[in-house]
């Protein structure tokens, strides 16, 4: 714990502490006659430190969640409460700042600007950041560091969204969001990024959920919620991890 202490991360708050606390959440979409609820009374509650695997169908509502807790969405009905604070009340102005502040998100696709290097990539947003890491500190995070001077085209998709996870760790956000992070990878790829972000997790304590439809990630969870047509079907603890370099698929 002593090198996350360093990093900022605060022992005293602990482990199995929430970060947050979502009750009787549900979200209806309405576009003209067609009305979808895409989640349905969703109550569960993700721990400090914890990397949380969401997994489900797709349309089971496993994105409009994590957008829900990353400040993008509001619930239509119930609540998520973010360290104690009432997420779902917050104004526009709040959530962006919460957003900037508080949140790293990663999305299947890069999202990289190809006119400039990793390093300039990730210090985008270093240099709007309250308490950042070095850009060069972020890029070492992932393995990155002998390629930091490389565009994007010069890099294989596992790197590129192995900047595009150092962009969202620089700022030392409490809460990392990753939706369908290997996605478009293959296995020993996608094993490389799972890496990254599990040892991101274990160094920062950053609290981190992963979305994804591939039932062999849950191994390398704490927790798994396996969700089905809007709800959270399944709620489980792992007694056991395994290191993403032990699955397969
Ligand atoms: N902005 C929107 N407007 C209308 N319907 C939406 C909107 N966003 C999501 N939905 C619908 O809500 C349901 C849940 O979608 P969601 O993206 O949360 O599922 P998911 O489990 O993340 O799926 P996937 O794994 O395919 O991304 C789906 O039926 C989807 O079509």
């Amino acid at each position: 714990m002593d090198g996350a202490a360093a990093d900022g991360f605060d022992p005293a708050s602990g482990p199995h502490q929430p970060v947050f606390v979502i009750e009787g959440v549900s979200k209806l979409y309405r576009t003209g006659e067609v009305e979808v609820r895409a989640l349905n009374g969703v109550d569960a509650v993700l721990y400090e430190g914890e990397l949380t695997v969401l997994l489900g169908p797709s349309g089971s509502g496993k994105s409009t969640l994590l957008n829900i807790l990353g400040g993008l969405d509001k619930p239509s009905e119930g609540t998520v409460r973010f360290r104690g604070r009432e997420l779902s009340a917050f104004s526009e102005r709040q959530l962006t700042l919460y957003r900037r502040d508080h949140v790293g998100f990663v999305f299947q696709f890069y999202n990289l600007i190809p006119s400039l290097t990793a390093l300039e990539n990730v210090a985008l947003v270093t240099e709007i950041a309250r308490r950042p890491m070095k850009p060069e500190e972020a890029l070492e995070r992932v393995g990155l560091a002998p390629r930091m001077d490389h565009f994007p085209a010069q890099l294989s998709g596992g790197e590129q969204q192995r900047v595009a996870i150092a962009r969202a760790i620089a700022k030392r956000p409490e809460v990392l969001l990753c939706d369908e992070p290997t996605g478009a990878l293959d296995s020993q790829t996608g094993i490389r990024v799972l890496e990254a972000l599990s040892a991101i997790n274990a160094e920062l304590a950053t609290a981190t959920a992963i979305i994804t439809h591939n039932a062999a990630i849950q191994a390398i969870a704490h927790r798994v919620f396996t969700f089905a047509d809007g709800r959270i079907s399944e709620m489980r603890e792992n007694e056991s991890r395994v290191s993403p370099s032990e699955i397969s698929w």
